[in-house]
């Protein structure tokens, strides 16, 4: 049974048809990447899957349940959200911004959790390369490491379904190589994972299937060699691999 899906799903923000006529699933174990040029209705692709925006037709599921039916605190326990725009603009230490990946659980800041609570939060920031960051500002750190410090809040909630609306981001080479993986890795561990990645070699490499958009609609939905394939890629973004093998535009 899939995990989240979107069923004939058509959202209008403004005069743009943000996305238009989208059927998708994902089930347990699978990492799907969602790519498509800027602007081409992947964050309203998530946010309607997770309920945050209504779409004027179809419906999104999430655990085979319609998500508006689902209260807001249950529907934090089916599933983990990175938002694209992550702002704190309040002092917090880090480790209280990975807690509130818990807080549909837990709904405590760190120094309220249980020892186990603890525990899951100081893994999460062990696995994103974080843990000398304990005990700073999150308003004080760097744009990657605040950018890991979301990760690992992203992890730390043990719901089914990832979904992280461009995890890589402002991240060292080391750093989007080490986020992918763990994402690699919650997938292997039987969470589904959806996330929608720039780099399409990333998306390549790491996720189980690829969704392309295109201005709203479902281009391919596919294995990544097939999404992805060089036609698909020059109509799509508009690029294709010159002779050094990088991708410039057409
Ligand atoms: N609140 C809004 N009001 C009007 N139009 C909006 C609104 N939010 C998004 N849009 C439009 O909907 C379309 C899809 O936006 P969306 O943010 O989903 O794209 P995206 O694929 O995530 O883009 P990017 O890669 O740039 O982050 C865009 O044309 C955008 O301008």
């Amino acid at each position: 049974m899939s995990i989240a899906a979107l069923h004939l799903v058509s959202t209008r923000l403004g005069t743009t048809l943000a996305l238009d006529g989208v059927d998708f699933s994902i089930e347990a174990g699978e990492f799907v990447a969602l790519v498509g040029p800027n602007g081409a209705g992947k964050s309203t692709f998530l946010k309607v899957l997770l309920g945050l925006i209504e779409p004027n037709e179809g419906h999104a599921e999430l655990g085979g349940s319609r998500v508006e039916t689902i209260a807001p605190r249950i529907r934090g326990r089916m599933a983990s959200y990175l938002p694209q725009s992550r702002p704190i603009s309040w002092r917090l230490d880090v480790r209280d911004v990975v807690a509130l990946g818990r807080f549909a659980w837990n709904g405590a800041p760190y120094r309220r959790l249980n020892e186990g609570g603890r525990a899951s939060v100081d893994s999460a920031l062990a696995e994103v390369d974080a843990a000398h960051l304990v005990g700073r500002d999150m308003a004080g750190l760097s744009g990657g490491e605040a950018a890991r410090i979301h990760l690992a809040r992203l992890i730390v909630n043990p719901a089914p379904l990832l979904v992280a609306d461009e995890p890589a981001s402002a991240l060292d080479l080391k750093h989007q190589y080490e986020a992918l993986r763990t994402l690699r890795r919650e997938a292997d561990r039987g969470r589904g994972v959806l996330a929608a990645i720039h780099d399409l070699e990333s998306a390549r490499r790491w996720a189980d299937r690829v969704v392309v958009l295109d201005r709203g609609q479902v281009r391919a939905d596919a294995r990544p060699n097939t999404a992805l394939s060089p036609d698909i890629v020059r109509e799509v973004f508009g690029v294709a691999r010159d002779e050094t093998g990088h991708y410039v535009p057409v």
